[in-house]
This record gives structure tokens, sequence and C-alpha cells, in this order.
């Protein structure tokens, strides 16, 4: 049985005290790792404090983005050595934020997951369609070559463990939840193709978490599907009571 995880994407908010406030409430009350996993995915100012307060407990640190390569003239960029460095456990990687607004392609993507696995990160690779590519009914096709781009080259085992998000664009922060069927029915084609490009064990393994809008009061639904293992969320994860009952949906005993 595929453990569900459950990560609280903050995007770029939050103060260093507000930061501090909700890990401080969040930490000792997520439930154990074996049961659920649980990530805070924090801006860069506040992880090396995050990962200092989280220690010992079942709370993860993950980042939102990083460079691909260790070190150079990347000037405003960080590293994956820096991250593992501070002790992140996880990077989101290929956000439809960062393929929209800062033009990131599936090759970006692809060289990011590589530098994740070389530096002992977990990638949560995010994927998914426009509203105007699910009206033209492109949402599997969309979908099956950004997961194909971003696995490129790894080896079948670093495919069972990479997570794979499936945000639809369009539900977003736009307080539009994909319905459950629809979020499972990427999700079930998602698997479909890692079975297909990589193996059936490696299918088995992957976690697909779904993210957009989700909430407290829909999140039992999402997380009961067949293929949801999961769920990325932002909105609803900035409140630490909010993360929490997101987190507690995800447990299993
Ligand atoms: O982009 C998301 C998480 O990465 C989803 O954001 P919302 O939960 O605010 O819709």
């Amino acid at each position: 049985m595929r453990k569900q995880v459950i990560a609280g994407n903050w995007k770029m908010n939050k103060t260093h005290r507000e930061a501090e406030d909700f890990i401080q409430t969040a930490k000792n009350e997520v439930p154990s790792a074996d049961q659920v996993e649980s990530i805070v995915v924090a801006p860069f100012p506040f992880l090396q404090k995050l990962v200092e307060e989280t220690e010992g407990t079942s709370l993860k640190i993950g980042a939102q983005n990083m460079h691909f390569e260790e070190n150079g003239a990347f000037t405003g960029e960080v590293s994956p050595v820096m991250l593992k460095e501070l002790g992140v456990s996880h990077v989101v990687l290929g956000h439809s934020e960062r393929r929209e607004i800062f033009k990131e392609t599936d090759e970006d993507v692809n060289k990011k997951v590589h530098a994740a696995f070389k530096h002992g990160l977990t990638p949560i690779i995010c994927v998914g369609e426009s509203l105007e590519q699910r009206e033209a009914s492109e949402t599997m096709d969309v979908v099956e070559g950004q997961v194909k781009k971003a696995l490129e080259g790894l080896t079948n085992e670093q495919c069972a463990e990479t997570i794979i998000a499936y945000e639809p664009i369009w539900a977003i922060g736009t307080g539009r939840t994909a319905t459950s069927e629809q979020a499972n029915e990427v999700c079930t084609h998602i698997r479909k193709v890692v079975s297909e490009y990589v193996n059936a064990d490696a299918a088995d393994a992957v976690r697909i978490q779904y993210g957009g809008s989700v909430k407290p009061a829909n999140v039992d639904e999402l997380l009961s599907q067949s293929d949801i293992d999961g769920a990325l969320v932002g909105g609803a994860s900035l409140e630490a009571d909010s993360f929490l009952k997101l987190v507690e949906a995800g447990k299993h005993e």
C-alpha cells in the first residue's frame, strides 16, 4: 500500500515570524511518519531554520525550486548542493507557476530531476494542463508528455521513488477543484504512462498527488480515489490548523 504524502506549498508567502509560529504549532502535531508523510514546502530564506526546528519530528521540509547546476555564475539561483547541505528532503520541480511565469521547459525540469536524485533530494514533479488544453481534450496528451520528459534517463528505481503532482492549472488558486473523478482519471492515466514507459513495479510504487484548491472540506473525497496518493496544497496549507487537518486526512493506521 502506498503511503499518502501531503505537502503544503507556501509559495511566496509568510514572514519569518509567521513561518516560525506555524512550525511551532505543527511540528509535534503531525501524525507519525509511518502513517502519512507530511512536508512543508517553504521559501528559501526560511529553510535552514525550519529544518533545524523540525529535526527529530515527523514533519519534513522541502524547497519550491532549484537550479540544476551545482554552482556557478547563475545570479539569484539556488543549487541542489545548497539544499542538501541544509537538510532539505524534497524539492518541488516544474510547478506550473515556474513553467508559466519563469518559462521553465520540460527539458529544464528533467535536468532538475536528475540533479535532485544526484544529491539525494526527492523530487515532487508537477504536471498539469491549462483550461484551454482541457477544453481542447488535450489533457491526457499534455500530461503524458510532461511525465515522460521529466522521467527521461532516470533509473527504474528513481522513477519509483519520484512523487508526481497532478495540478490542473485551471484549479490552482481558483477555488475550482477538479472533481475527484476528473482528478483520478488523470492520475490513473499517469500511472499507466509510468507502467508503459518504465515498468509495472515503478507504476505501483510511484506516488501521485493531486493539487488545485484542495482544502479540508474536499480532501477526504480526493484521497479516497484509487490512484491519488496525496495532495499538494497551496492556500489551505498556510494556516497550521488547516494543514494539520489535511495531513490527518492522509493518515492510515
Ligand atoms: O499550486 C498549488 C500547490 O502547488 C495549489 O494551490 P492552491 O491549493 O492554492 O489551489
